[in-house]
């Protein structure tokens, strides 16, 4: 699924640690469709203001190639008015509100710029669809730290039934940011040394319907990108359903078949879609 607030796919959403200057230049040459620079979790109370001017120096910096955000500590902390100002006046593509609870709080940071809202608490998921219906938000990104710890769940627990106690909250999500047209992109992965672990995840995000997933380590780009883009060989598939289906039009068919299995109106517009997103592929740069 492409970027609300750009042109691109958005496969890949890296955060970055605001108190890493490090970690941000490095983040400038990775491959990830867009940039989270944190201001909330990754950073200690007392390095607050510091990683508030480290990203206000990155943005204003410039040269960022994808849309790059600010995850802003939340409403009602000592930081959020400064950090929400320093994102607006800086230039950043669009702001991260974590724990959004309800609709108001999404309203009152929804400032003209896209608002990514985190569903990361159990009122949260219950109140999901009317915060993807405020027309600001772009999209919603699971936390699911967070809501573990929300809902005394032990996901790590089921591994071999891949996140069993969170399968309700993540479809939650999925539904009601797909029922506004918003973007639902996946909960991090903690362990960057378990790549098997990363891509079976992936892989069930994407079965889910996330449009992408939130990553924390540039290990972690390339099989996201791969998980959640489109393959030439999907394209090719793409491609060849569209003959048939257009064929199929021609002659007055509203219900075609493609090697043996039923082709629709929906089924062309999926492979549209994928089209879409395959050509947008092909303009990021080489993993
Ligand atoms: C998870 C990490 C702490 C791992 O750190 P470390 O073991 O030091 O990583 P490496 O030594 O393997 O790093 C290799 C190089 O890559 C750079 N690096 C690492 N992570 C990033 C990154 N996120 N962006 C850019 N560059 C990164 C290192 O600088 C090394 O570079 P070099 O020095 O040139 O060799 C660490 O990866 C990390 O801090 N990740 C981000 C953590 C984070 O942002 N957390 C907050 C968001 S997730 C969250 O809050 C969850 C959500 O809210 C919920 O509730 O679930
Ligand atoms: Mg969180």
């Amino acid at each position: 699924m492409t970027n609300p607030s750009g042109s691109g796919p958005l496969r890949s959403m890296l955060y970055v640690p605001g108190d890493k200057p490090r970690a941000i230049e490095k983040a400038r040459a990775l491959n990830a469709d867009a940039v989270i620079l944190d201001l909330e979790d990754a950073v200690a109370p007392e390095h607050k203001a510091q990683a508030r001017e480290n990203v206000r120096s990155a943005l204003l910096a410039g040269g960022w190639r994808v849309p790059v955000l600010v995850r802003v500590n939340g409403l009602g902390t000592p930081w959020e008015h400064d950090d929400r100002e320093m994102a607006l006046l800086s230039g950043a593509s669009g702001l991260v509100l974590p724990k959004v609870e309800d609709a108001c709080a999404a309203h009152e940071l929804s400032l003209g710029r896209p608002l990514w809202a985190m569903i990361e608490t159990p009122l949260g998921v219950l109140n999901a669809p009317a915060i993807a219906a405020v027309p600001g938000v772009a999209g919603l990104l699971v936390g699911a730290n967070d809501l573990a710890r929300a809902l005394r769940t032990r996901p790590q627990a089921h591994e071999q039934s891949q996140r069993l106690p969170l399968l309700y909250a993540l479809s939650a999500v999925v539904l009601a940011a797909r029922a506004h047209g918003k973007l639902p992109l996946d909960a991090v992965f903690n362990d960057v040394r378990d790549p098997a672990g990363f891509a079976s995840e992936c892989e069930q995000g994407r079965a889910l319907g996330f449009a992408g997933k939130t990553v924390i380590h540039p290990d972690q780009i390339a099989p996201a990108n791969a998980a959640f883009g489109v393959t030439a060989e999907q394209a090719q598939q793409a491609c060849a359903l569209l003959e048939v289906w257009e064929a199929g039009r021609a002659e007055g068919r509203s219900v075609v078949t493609h090697g043996g299995a039923l082709v629709e109106g929906m089924h062309a517009d999926e492979a549209r879609e994928m089209l879409t997103l395959w050509e947008a592929g092909q303009d990021q740069p080489a993993e």
